[in-house]
């Protein structure tokens, strides 16, 4: 229930506003104070939701106060309480940050109406507080989803890399073998965008079969194939002023290669089954474990499409190339892992961290998860040689 403090060194008056303020609700919990020092006090000592404030005190005036409490709790309303010959000083509070100011002898109506807001006010700060603070610890989690884990030469250069695209809306084809992060690299750039407060949209190419990836991508119109029973809005459109990321783009038919293309150049889709054209503001991130030139070559990707989305190429290297970077992504999932399963982290012996360094990876760091995942189960603690050799 709200806390006020009523800071007057007339008796009476004090009296006076603590009846209507418990009229008003028996609830409230009133102090008071008879001049401006001992307010400083128990404002420093109590987490207050309201101070009524006389302007003309004793030892520190109602302005002083003001001032002095602004400084440390800048979100504390203040209703200032002018009498004859201080209005002008109760304006001149308004600017410095008083919520409102009533004028002596108070009126019932007009005081409780400032004091409604004030309290509302104060709700309304205290639940935006709350929000930001619980927004920063999900974008915190959402960050760590996607940390890049590694203090490798190979992996400082991306970040590198990453860093200096981010904030640009430069297309950037990411290219490595299955599993190596070029999933993460996609999330990194987005989170470390202008359109980082927009979605990133990812659509696997490969996992949509050819007949629908164009109503996936563009959207349809209800009627416009068996199955199109209403309207759908398309990925392009769902990423707009966000980053729409085309994962595997190297599996996608030539039809849909000539469209994608075509929303590339014109900044415009058309759904399926429509002829109106829809402006979209979407960059555009792609990857694939395929070797597109060798695809072009073959005839199966498009050169001028590959021109368009390859503006920035990076390259994630296999874990093979970067076995450096193995024991901390060891203790990075055991950790995960640990959290997902409510265990505490399982340690990993050097002996067994070397012998991990030593296997092929041809899974890359999908298969390092997998593997550290399966020994966190079945393995002692501190997994030993023995148990990889056992388990992997
Ligand atoms: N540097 C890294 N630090 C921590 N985790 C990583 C790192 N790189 C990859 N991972 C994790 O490895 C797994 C595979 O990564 P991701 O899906 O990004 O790979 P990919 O190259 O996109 O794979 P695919 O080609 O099969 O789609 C994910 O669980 C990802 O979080």
């Amino acid at each position: 229930m709200a806390k006020i403090l009523i800071v007057e060194d007339e008796e009476t008056i004090r009296r006076v506003l603590k009846n209507i303020l418990l009229d008003e609700n028996k609830d409230f919990e009133v102090d008071e104070a008879a001049d401006g020092v001992e307010a400083k006090e128990l404002i420093g000592k109590f987490d207050y939701d309201l101070v009524l404030c006389d302007i003309k005190m004793p030892k520190m005036d109602g302005e002083e106060l003001l001032n002095a409490v602004m400084i440390d709790k800048p979100t504390l309303p203040f209703i200032m309480i002018s009498g004859h010959g201080t209005i002008e000083i109760a304006v001149n509070c308004i600017k410095k940050g008083a919520f409102d100011y009533i004028s002596k002898p108070p009126d019932l109506g007009r005081l409780l109406s400032a004091v409604r807001n004030a309290l509302d006010k104060k709700n309304l700060i205290h639940e935006n507080q709350k929000l930001s603070s619980q927004n920063k610890i999900l974008k915190r989690k959402v960050n760590k989803k996607y940390e890049m884990v590694g203090t490798s030469k190979k992996l400082d250069d991306i970040k590198v890399i990453i860093d200096k695209v981010a904030p640009t809306d430069a297309r950037v084809l990411i290219t490595g073998p299955n599993g190596t992060g070029k999933e993460l690299v996609a999330h990194s750039i987005h989170e470390k965008s202008l359109r980082a407060a927009m979605p990133m949209i990812e659509v696997n190419c490969a996992a949509i079969p050819s007949e629908l990836i164009e109503s996936e991508l563009f959207g349809h119109m209800k009627g416009s194939f068996t199955g199109a029973v209403k309207d759908k809005q398309g990925k392009f459109e769902l990423a707009h002023k966000g980053t729409l990321f085309l994962d595997e783009v190297g599996d996608m038919s030539l039809s849909a290669q000539a469209k994608v293309l075509r929303v590339l150049q014109e900044g415009k889709v058309s759904r399926v089954g429509s002829d109106s054209e829809i402006s979209v503001d979407v960059r555009v991130l792609a990857a694939t474990n395929k070797d597109l030139k060798e695809q072009i070559k073959m005839g199966a990707f498009r050169e001028d499409l590959f021109h368009r989305l390859s503006v920035i190429e990076l390259r994630v290297p296999s874990l093979k190339d970067r076995k450096e970077d193995i024991p901390l992504l060891i203790e990075h999932f055991s950790k995960i892992i640990a959290e997902e399963q409510g265990n505490k982290p399982k340690e990993f012996g050097k002996k067994a961290i070397e012998t991990l360094q030593n296997l092929d990876w041809t899974g890359n760091i999908r298969e390092l998860r997998n593997v550290v995942e399966r020994l966190i189960i079945l393995g002692g603690n501190p997994v030993t040689p023995e148990d990889v050799k056992r388990f992997c």
